[in-house]
Formats: C-alpha cells, sequence, structure tokens
C-alpha cells in the first residue's frame, strides 16, 4: 500500500543561521574534524557489517512478508515515536534485500556505509563509480518515508530521469513513489512529480521552482495562516499555483558541484522589457571598445578578469562622449559601459563559455559544458556580447527574485550528499553547510594506473600528441575518452583525428543528443570518444567484451581545469569497480591556467628550460601548474565566501529595512 505523500506546504523552512566567526569558528571547525573523522566512520562500519549479514537472513522471506515489514517500518517512520531510530539498521537490511529484489543489486557494505553517514547529515566521499546511485535511494526512503518532501539533486537533466527510471523498483517496492523534474517540464508536470514522494532534479530547477512558488500572489508566509485559510477556503487548494510541496531533505549528488562550484551563480528570476535607449547604448559602447588599443589604452588581468582604462584611454573615452548624448556626459557610467564591452571583448571566447545558435548567445556552463538556454549574463554584458557576435540584442530584465545556492541549500533542515571529490574542499562543506565529509574506503582496490604527465611548449604540439596517443590506443583497440575543456578544443581534436582516419564520438553542448549511446559506446573496443565536461560527472562508461585485457579505459586530460576535483572526476571514468584502465594529463605552456595562475618569470623561466630539453624541466611545470591549480581554488574559495557575506549581509539590511517600514 502507498500511503499519500504529506501536505508539507503548511511547514516552515529553516532558517539559515549565521557562519560562525572567531573562537566559534576554531570550536565548529573542531567539531567537523571530529564527525568526519576515523571513529565515525569506524562505527559506520561496524554497523553496515552488521546490516549487510542481517539482510542476508532476510532472503528467506517470502515477499508478502517483505512488504509487509516493510510497511510497518514506513509506519514507525512516519509517525516518529519516540526510539524509531532505533529500527535503523532493520529498516536498511530490509530495503538491501528489496534492492537485490528489485534491482539485481545488493548493497555493498561501503554503500551501506555511506548511506548511514547520508542519513546521519554526512557528505559520503565514494569514489568514482562505487554506485553512489544506489547508496543514495536508501536515506532517500528513510526521510520520504516521513512523508516529508525529500529532493535526490542530480548533476543534470539526463541523469534526474535515468536515476529516477533505474531505481523506480526499489521505490515502489517500499511504499513510495519517485519522479524527475527537468528543464522542458510544464508547470502541471512539475507539480505532479513534486508531489512524489522522492523527486529527482538539478539544483537549478529546484531553486528556480521555489523562488517562482514565492513569488506567487496570495502566499503567506506564515504557516498557521495558510494552514487555516486552507481549512476555511477548499479552493484555495486547487487555485494554488506553486508546484512544490516543500523544503526538507535534500541529498546531493555530484554535491561539490552543486554546493561549491555553481554556489557563487545566484539564480535569478527575471521578467524582459524593451529598453531601446540601452540597446543602443550597447552597440555604442561596442564601437568605442572597438577603437581602443589594448596596452595603450587598457590593460587586462587574466587572473582576476579585470580590465584598467589608462590616462590615455580615458581622455580618449572622454573626447568621444562630447558628442554623445547625456548618459555618456558621465564618467563613471561611460566607463562602466566600456569596460562591459571591453570584458565581453578580452574574456569571453564563442565555442568557450557561449555558442550562436538560431541567432541567440546561449551560455555554456563552465563545470559541467551543458548549455543552458535560460540563462543570461547580468549588467549589460549579455547584451555586449551580442553586439561583439553582430547578433540582434535582446532585451535587459528586471530581477523579479534572486537567491544563490549556497544561501539555498542551507535552507534545508536535513542535508547529505555523495561526491567522488569532497576532500580538498572538507573545510569548506563544514564551514558553509555543517556537512561533515567522511571517506568511504572502496569495495574493490582501485587498480588505475597514473601515467606521467607529459609536457609541451605549445598547444600544438600538445594536440599532435594527444593525437599521436589516441592512434596508438586505437590501433591496440583500446577505448580512449578524451576530456577537453571547451567545445571549441573538441571540435579541433575531432576533426585532427577524422583527418588521420580515426573515427570518433563528439559530446559536448552543441552535439549532446546522442549522449546516452555515445557513452553506451565508449568502453567498446576501439572507441575514440571526445567530451567536454560533459562527462565528467555521473557517466558510467561499461566496458565492451575483452577490453579489460587490453587494458581498459585511457583517458587523457588534454587540459587541467582550475578546480583539481574537475580532473579527478574526469580520470574517474576509468578503473571502476575494481577494473583495469590507465590515465594521462596533457599540460602546455600556454594553457589557461598556467597563464592566468602561473608568475610570468617562472613561466618564461620554465619555457627556456624546456625548449634546451633540461632534465626536470617537465616535472617543475607540473609542480608550477599544482601550484596554480592551489592559487585558482583559493581565490575561487575566497569569492565563494565573499559571496555568502554578502548575501548575509543583504538579508539583514533588508530584514531591518522591513522591520522599520512595518514599525
Ligand atoms: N551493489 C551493486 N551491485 C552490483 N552493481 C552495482 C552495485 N552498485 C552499483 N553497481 C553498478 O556500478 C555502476 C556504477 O554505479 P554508479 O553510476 O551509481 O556509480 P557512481 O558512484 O555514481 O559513479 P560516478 O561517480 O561516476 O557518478 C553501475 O553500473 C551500477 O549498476
Amino acid at each position: 500500500m502507498m500511503l499519500p505523500a504529506r501536505d508539507y506546504h503548511a511547514t516552515r523552512i529553516a532558517t539559515p543561521g549565521k557562519l560562525p566567526k572567531g573562537l566559534d569558528r576554531w570550536a565548529h571547525d573542531a567539531l567537523g574534524r571530529l564527525r568526519g573523522g576515523g571513529r565515525t566512520l569506524q562505527r559506520y562500519r561496524e554497523q553496515a557489517e552488521q546490516i549487510v549479514a542481517r539482510s542476508l537472513q532476510q532472503r528467506l522471506l517470502s515477499e508478502r512478508r517483505l512488504r509487509e515489514e516493510l510497511q510497518q517500518m514506513q509506519a514507525h517512520f512516519r509517525r516518529r515515536q519516540k526510539g524509531y531510530e532505533a529500527q535503523l539498521p532493520e529498516a536498511l537490511a530490509l530495503l538491501a534485500e528489496s534492492a537485490e529484489r528489485t534491482l539485481g543489486m545488493r548493497p555493498y557494505p561501503v554503500q551501506v556505509l555511506g548511506a548511514l553517514a547520508i542519513h546521519h547529515g554526512c557528505l559520503a566521499e565514494m569514489a568514482t563509480g562505487e554506485g553512489k546511485t544506489l547508496t543514495a535511494c536508501f536515506p532517500a526512503i528513510l526521510a520520504a518515508w516521513s512523508g516529508r518532501p525529500c529532493h535526490v539533486v542530480t548533476a543534470n537533466d539526463y541523469l534526474a530521469s535515468r536515476d529516477a527510471g533505474i531505481m523506480a523498483p526499489l521505490y515502489r517496492f517500499a511504499g513510495l513513489s519517485a519522479g524527475w523534474v527537468g528543464g522542458e517540464m510544464e508547470p502541471a508536470e512539475r507539480r505532479s512529480n513534486y508531489a512524489r514522494g522522492v523527486v529527482y532534479t538539478t539544483s537549478k530547477e529546484l531553486l528556480a521552482d521555489f523562488l517562482r512558488d514565492r513569488l506567487q500572489p496570495g502566499l503567506c508566509s506564515d504557516a498557521a495562516r495558510r494552514q487555516l485559510r486552507r481549512l476555511l477556503d477548499p479552493r484555495a487548494v486547487q487555485n494554488d499555483a506553486r508546484v512544490m510541496r516543500g523544503l526538507d531533505t535534500a541529498i546531493i549528488d555530484e554535491a561539490d558541484s552543486v554546493l561549491i562550484d555553481e554556489a557563487v551563480t545566484p539564480l535569478i528570476i527575471s521578467a524582459t522589457q524593451e529598453n531601446r535607449a540601452l540597446t543602443e547604448t550597447s552597440l555604442l559602447a561596442q564601437r568605442i571598445a572597438d577603437s581602443l588599443v589594448p596596452g595603450e589604452h587598457y590593460r587586462s588581468e587574466e587572473r582576476y578578469h579585470e580590465i584598467r582604462l589608462t590616462e590615455a584611454g580615458r581622455a580618449r573615452l572622454g573626447a568621444a562622449a562630447e558628442e554623445l548624448p547625456g548618459l555618456w556626459r558621465g564618467e563613471a557610467r561611460r566607463e562602466e559601459l566600456v569596460l562591459t564591452a571591453l570584458s565581453a571583448r578580452e574574456f569571453y571566447r564563442r565555442g568557450k563559455q557561449y555558442v550562436v545558435e538560431e541567432g541567440k548567445v546561449v551560455i555554456v556552463d563552465e563545470f559541467t559544458g551543458r548549455l543552458m538556454p535560460q540563462r543570461t549574463w547580468r549588467q549589460g554584458l549579455h547584451q555586449a556580447i551580442e553586439a561583439r557576435e553582430g547578433l540582434a540584442l535582446s532585451d535587459p530584465s528586471e530581477t523579479l527574485a534572486r537567491l544563490s545556492f549556497q544561501r539555498f541549500f542551507r535552507f534545508f533542515r536535513h542535508l547529505g550528499g555523495m561526491t567522488g571529490t569532497a576532500r580538498e574542499a572538507a573545510g569548506e562543506f563544514w564551514h558553509i553547510y555543517n556537512l561533515p565529509v567522511l571517506a568511504v574506503p572502496t569495495h574493490k582496490p582501485c587498480i588505475r594506473e597514473i601515467l606521467p604527465s607529459r609536457v609541451y611548449a605549445d598547444r600544438q604540439s600538445k594536440w599532435r600528441a594527444i593525437a599521436d596517443e589516441v592512434l596508438e590506443c586505437h590501433r591496440a583497440g583500446r577505448p580512449v575518452l578524451v576530456g577537453t575543456r571547451s567545445i571549441a578544443a573538441s571540435e579541433e581534436l575531432a576533426a585532427m583525428l577524422s583527418g588521420q582516419g580515426v573515427p570518433c564520438q563528439l559530446l559536448n553542448a552543441v552535439r549532446h543528443r546522442e549522449e546516452a549511446q555515445i557513452i553506451a559506446g565508449a568502453g567498446q573496443r576501439g572507441a575514440v570518444t571526445i567530451a567536454t565536461n560533459m562527462a565528467g560527472r555521473g557517466t558510467d562508461i561499461h566496458l565492451g567484451r575483452g577490453v579489460a585485457e587490453l587494458g581498459g579505459l585511457h583517458v587523457i586530460v588534454s587540459e587541467r581545469h582550475e578546480a583539481g576535483r574537475i580532473d579527478r572526476q574526469l580520470i574517474g571514468r576509468c578503473s571502476r569497480q575494481g577494473e583495469p584502465g590507465s590515465a594521462r594529463s596533457y599540460i602546455s605552456m600556454d594553457d589557461e591556467l598556467l597563464r592566468r595562475f602561473a608568475p610570468r618569470p617562472a613561466r618564461r623561466l620554465l619555457a627556456r628550460a624546456l625548449a634546451e630539453n633540461r632534465p626536470g624541466a617537465a616535472a617543475l611545470v607540473e609542480k608550477t601548474l599544482a601550484l596554480a591549480q592551489q592559487a585558482a581554488q583559493r581565490l575561487a574559495f575566497r569569492q565563494r565566501e565573499t559571496v555568502l557575506q554578502t548575501d548575509d549581509w543583504l538579508s539583514d539590511a533588508l530584514s531591518f529595512a522591513r522591520s522599520e517600514v512595518e514599525g
């Protein structure tokens, strides 16, 4: 019997506390280390082994009996009577047996350990390929049994629909229904999916729906009043345009991507309005920017993506403004407009940060490599890029609601998650989200071979060497996956390989329709797959027959990312669950990471050492690259912390302003 999902609208969402400072922060960090420490891990490990052993005993239960036991357990968790948590091991044992019967997968002890960690509000670091999808189901079921909304957050729509579909039989068996919400869905479909016990979706959909729901007219923020209104006027339920049931538990897959990489970008719900004056201004700014000479009129700082006008640049701009409309008379405003146009020219590249589709600029997500047709850059940047591309300018938009992902996820009462790469950011997870990181051991020892990196003076020689290595693997019958940082680079390599007669599959934001098919073929004998970060997370590449004997999948990292975690995710596509596999990174002296984050004199010295073939030069470049990656990560962390502090400050300032008005 399936119990109806509880109507949760009437309950308040948790209000996030402030970030601890000074001594409080020190004490808080110590607590984090304790909660994510070896003792906790040992305790969960022992419990997990007992649970798996217990589940093996339940093999003898008839299907009817197993369902009955699950129903009783669901009732315990729904009522939350005192001591119900003592039933946790038995509940997990029943679910483990159910997973075997419905999905043909009995969770390994390390998966049960991961499930326990997530249930207790930790972030389980589980290596890639260890079966996080199944692991997440157990805490999701335990949470959804309470009748409160449980959201499983995945990295993209494809994974949301895939995971909800694959795991549906287990949820049904446990008396729950599972749904998924994706970008293309209409409100009615969204509502019906959000009404399910467990909902798979992406952080963007979840936050956008949360904000849109909050914008609905007549929404009472007070829980008791809302309940009363619904009792007095049952029609209010039908007229309620909100799609979500509320927020309670979020289990976040690829938690580092969601809670760290994307955390700083605020999600903004906006309405576009025609503004001819702004359109003309953007075109004028573009024309002026085109007349400025780099080095003479402005200087650009690539590391911080910052542009500064020189005195000559200011003078030239002032002279140009004399013949322009009033808006250009204000010095600060005209500089802002031209700096935006210059940023568009200097830092934004087609095929990297964006593509042009049907006459529109479409943003490519830097971390996932996917297109984001709903997103636009703010403060005139989108229009500046359109102007540079010679496209019709879109109307600017007015902000209706905004919230950063960081702040949003701090609203949840229960937060848990998993990822293959959390260690580097353990401090940040605890500091910002109160999530201790627990490193779960692998089910089988990992036999991945990390081959020494290869270093080249320039990108042309690097790409030629990559093509040679791909050809070598292809001839030997080994499948290869090459990860690139941009769409343009993936296309370039594909053209190069095709020129050499090597058939290859290309997976990027522009060619994504056959994603599932490409991934299904990527582990077959002789397959060559070139992919942007799209293949970096969640893709499960199965080895074809005889491929393991040849050495398994070989991964080539063609250019390192600012966050080391992203490289580790890509490398994690090979050698899953104890299979063989290997990975190699390629570096060139003009890689963006080195250009932006390694000091220029060091780069010059290294380039000379490389050109002269000095022993140890390649190792030095690799060390410099590691330092550059650390510098990039530190900068990104500081930016995220600032965003959260600004968010807190804004919310304080706004609530103060409101209470003043009300008072
Ligand atoms: N207990 C199990 N028994 C048998 N097969 C399993 C089990 N758990 C997971 N698998 C299989 O292992 C493979 C990897 O699982 P999954 O994609 O969930 O890994 P992952 O940890 O999410 O990887 P990634 O970090 O790359 O996203 C899948 O093919 C899945 O069916």
